[in-house]
């Protein structure tokens, strides 16, 4: 049965380890808050160090005037064989054993000083010491700062109030049985320790009365009616205690001696005799390992739901987090390939559907280039001005005889030179498209959301490939619009000249008007009929170009030049690009320690509550 109090300690223990001692836990519900405790209250000078030194039967805690108690001290007893030699550990100082209690004494004074300074403050970080001995019972107790009225010289006035708060802040928890030590040479109506288990244990249901300094009763007074709860009636019998007295401490009276003379004066006391076996603080040892044994029994299951509630949220939280980075090179590599594919794999279902995106292409080929295409201003450039005066300056001096040929060609090339800006528009377009789903995958790919440096450098790799895409496209695009300027369709021409002869055949008037406007009409309306099929060609082409050169590429090849660089990349370039959020790491940090805790209780209750 006494294995659930060393699990108990082996668990606290760990929860100092990973910085859960209750009030803020990072919003988990803290396990330190709902293990079974005892909390040793009292005012000062009530003799609370002195029982907790009767228990363990060693003299070990700081002694002074003022706050001497500033930090609180989990004292873990851990009984071992008869015969073997006490010693003690402390928590914060793994692998030291103390077998001179003087050291111990010393090392609880300069562990409150390390995290309080000398000046006197109070914190709520605990300090964990075992006690290994024969002459103990298994048991926990929480030594908590004693309760003051006025605060000393070089304190802040705030400290009585910090002390009360801190004290209640354990004591309050249902889980926390209350050792309310109070002295009977004192009114046990102002009793600081009553008072206050009063407030937060209305019932007594778990508060323990401990009256101390009976020996120092007024001759002919006694504290029978207190210790028969009459004066204040508790779930559990109060116990009366005696403890060393300043003198036998001054005369360093060892503490077994004390014990001894302690059980003698019940034995011999004609008030407290009949009551003997129910007094004293071996007594108290006992009753309180066995209560605190029966406590924790009862709390496991509600200890257990803790834990694996904790565990679920710990594991949700860490995959939200996402797993922790690998120290070495291969293994850093791996993940940013594994992360560059999950977003080349959204930026892909942008293009070929999945995502939304891809759409937008077809809309630039669909509506924005043909309607560009059908804005150029070729009224203009094959107005009846315009024309007679191309087609008579490439005359010259001598006028064409038969066709204007070389007019022809010059009205054909001006009007081919105005598909330049549609074409550009339309590879500019998709670049701007291209980009700003580069963009949204980027934002998309989960497992990149850790990593802001890498999402630079990856928006970066990405953005100056796809402006290679468009340098390509570019230059194609444009050969489509020059090719058609290099080598006319002859066909279209000689279709035009066989219809012009069977015209004039049918009708003779027709060239009467051969050199007249009619026939500078007649040019422009055979070139604008040129331009038109060259239109419905290259409405055709450029698209299929622009998907060629950039759509396509950035599908097949957008990461390759960073892939390249970054197989080339050591370990610590590497490393700057998982360079993740400080905090996040922290917080990562924190969550695995605690979830390793958690399960490590698991299993450890559910090993125990089977040994059972
Ligand atoms: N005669 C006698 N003296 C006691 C008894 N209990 C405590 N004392 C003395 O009362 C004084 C205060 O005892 P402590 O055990 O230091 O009390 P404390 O509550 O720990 O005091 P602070 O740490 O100052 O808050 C010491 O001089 C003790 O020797 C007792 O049962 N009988």
């Amino acid at each position: 049965m006494e294995s659930l109090i060393v699990l108990i300690n082996t668990i606290q223990r760990a929860c100092t380890v990973v910085g859960d001692h209750g009030g803020d836990s990072n919003a988990l519900s803290s396990l330190w808050e709902a293990l079974p405790s005892v909390a040793v209250v009292g005012g000062q000078s009530s003799g609370k160090s002195s029982v907790l030194e009767s228990i363990v039967g060693r003299d070990f805690l700081p002694r002074g005037s003022g706050i001497v108690t500033r930090r609180p001290l989990v004292l873990q007893l851990h009984k071992t064989e008869n015969g073997t030699e006490d010693y003690a550990e402390f928590l914060h100082l793994t692998n030291k054993k103390f077998t001179n209690f003087s050291l111990v004494r010393k090392e609880i004074e300069d562990e409150t000083d390390r995290i309080t300074g000398k000046n006197k403050q109070i914190s709520s970080i605990p300090i964990h010491l075992s006690i290994f001995s024969p002459n103990v019972v298994n048991l926990t107790l929480i030594d908590l700062p004693g309760l003051t009225k006025v605060a000393i010289e070089g304190q802040p006035e705030t400290i009585v109030e910090d002390i009360e708060s801190m004290v209640r802040s354990y004591v309050e928890k249902p889980n926390c049985l209350i050792l309310a030590i109070s002295p009977a040479n004192q009114d046990i109506a102002t009793s600081d320790a009553m008072k206050l288990a009063k407030e937060v244990d209305p019932m007594g249901d778990r508060t323990f009365g401990v009256l101390t300094k009976l020996d120092l009763m007024d001759k002919g007074t006694n504290a029978l009616d207190v210790i028969n709860g009459r004066s204040y009636k508790l779930k559990y019998p109060w116990v009366g205690i005696v403890n060393r007295s300043q003198a036998d401490i001054n005369k360093n009276v060892d503490m077994m001696v004390a014990r001894r003379k302690e059980r003698e004066y019940f034995e011999t006391s004609p008030d407290y005799g009949h009551l003997a076996t129910r007094m004293g603080s071996e007594y108290l040892a006992k009753l309180l390992s066995k209560l605190l044994e029966s406590v924790i029994r009862s709390r496991i299951p509600s200890i257990l739901s803790l834990i694996n509630n904790n565990i679920e949220e710990l594991e949700r939280e860490l995959d939200q987090l996402g797993r922790p980075i690998a120290i070495d090179a291969g293994a850093q590599l791996y993940t940013i390939l594994g992360m560059c594919r999950a977003f080349e794999k959204i930026f892909k279902e942008h293009l070929d559907g999945g995502r939304p995106g891809g759409a937008r292409i077809y809309g630039i080929f669909d509506y924005n280039l043909p309607t560009a295409i059908k804005k150029l201003p070729f009224d203009r450039h094959l107005s009846l001005q315009s024309v007679k005066r191309i087609v008579s300056e490439s005359d010259g001096y001598q006028p064409h005889l038969i066709a204007p040929e070389l007019g022809y060609r010059r009205l054909i090339e001006g009007s081919l030179n105005h598909f330049r800006g549609p074409a550009e528009a339309s590879v500019n377009a998709i670049h701007f498209i291209l980009k700003e789903l580069v963009r949204k995958a980027i934002a998309e790919t989960e497992e990149l959301k850790r990593f802001p440096s890498l999402q630079i450098e990856l928006v970066a790799a990405a953005n100056s490939s796809l402006e290679k895409f468009r340098e390509e496209s570019m230059k194609s695009v444009l050969r489509l619009v020059d090719m058609e300027s290099s080598y006319l369709t002859v066909d279209f021409f000689r279709k035009l000249h066989v219809e012009s002869q069977n015209m004039s055949l049918s009708s003779p008037t027709a060239t009467i008007d051969q050199y007249g406007d009619g026939h500078f009409r007649k040019i422009a309306s055979n070139v604008a009929a040129y331009i038109k099929m060259v239109a419905e060609t290259l409405v055709n082409t450029i698209p299929k170009a622009v998907i060629h050169c950039q759509v396509r590429q950035a599908k097949l090849s957008l990461l390759n030049y960073f892939y390249t660089q970054i197989s080339q990349s050591q370990g610590k370039q590497l490393g700057q690009l998982l360079d993740e959020n400080p905090a996040l790491m922290e917080r990562r940090m924190q969550c695995a320690k605690r979830l390793e805790l958690y399960k490590k209780a698991r299993d450890e209750i559910d090993a125990a509550v089977w040994v059972r």
